[in-house]
């Protein structure tokens, strides 16, 4: 792993959210987008060299919906990009690692992602991320 890529947050309301996040690093969103396969609608932030991620859900089956539910707004999880991301998930499989997905699958933002369970991760959710070329 090679740096955190993004911290993912959690959020009631997005439009609420992106004009509070707005207001916080005196920039814009630069990217909205819906991923109907995790039932979520993300916005992006830079601030420096940092990225955050706000989450909605779009279905109350969503990973979201059900965190927000027993947990409210918060961070929700914290993402690390990775060179070769098939090579780093039979890494952290080798460990010991509940990785909830064998198969690395489409996220947000021209990633190919994938997640390990926070169960296994002293209750941090960790999500792997590798640019698509
Ligand atoms: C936009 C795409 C992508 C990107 O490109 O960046 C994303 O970020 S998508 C983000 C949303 N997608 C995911 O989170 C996918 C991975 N998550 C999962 O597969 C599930 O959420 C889960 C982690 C396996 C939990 O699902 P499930 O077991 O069905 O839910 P429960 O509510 O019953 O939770 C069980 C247990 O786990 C705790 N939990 C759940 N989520 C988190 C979390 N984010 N951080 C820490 N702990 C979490 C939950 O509290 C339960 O604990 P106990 O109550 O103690 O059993
Ligand atoms: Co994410």
């Amino acid at each position: 792993m090679r740096k955190i890529e993004h911290i993912g947050i959690a959020v009631n309301d997005l439009e609420a959210s992106n004009q509070l996040f707005e207001k916080l690093f005196g920039a814009p969103a630069y990217k909205t987008e819906e991923v109907a396969s995790e039932g979520v609608k993300t916005s992006f932030f830079m601030n420096g060299p940092n990225k955050i991620e706000l989450l909605e859900a779009t279905n109350p089956d969503s990973p979201i919906a059900k965190f927000l539910a027993k947990k409210g707004e918060g961070i929700h999880h914290i993402a690390f990009d990775v060179a070769d991301i098939t090579a780093e998930i039979a890494r952290l499989k080798a460990e010991g690692f509940t990785v909830l997905n064998e198969t690395p699958k489409k996220g947000a933002d021209n990633k190919l992602v994938a997640f390990l369970h926070p169960k296994g991760t002293n209750g941090v959710l960790v999500e792997l991320c590798q640019e698509i070329a």
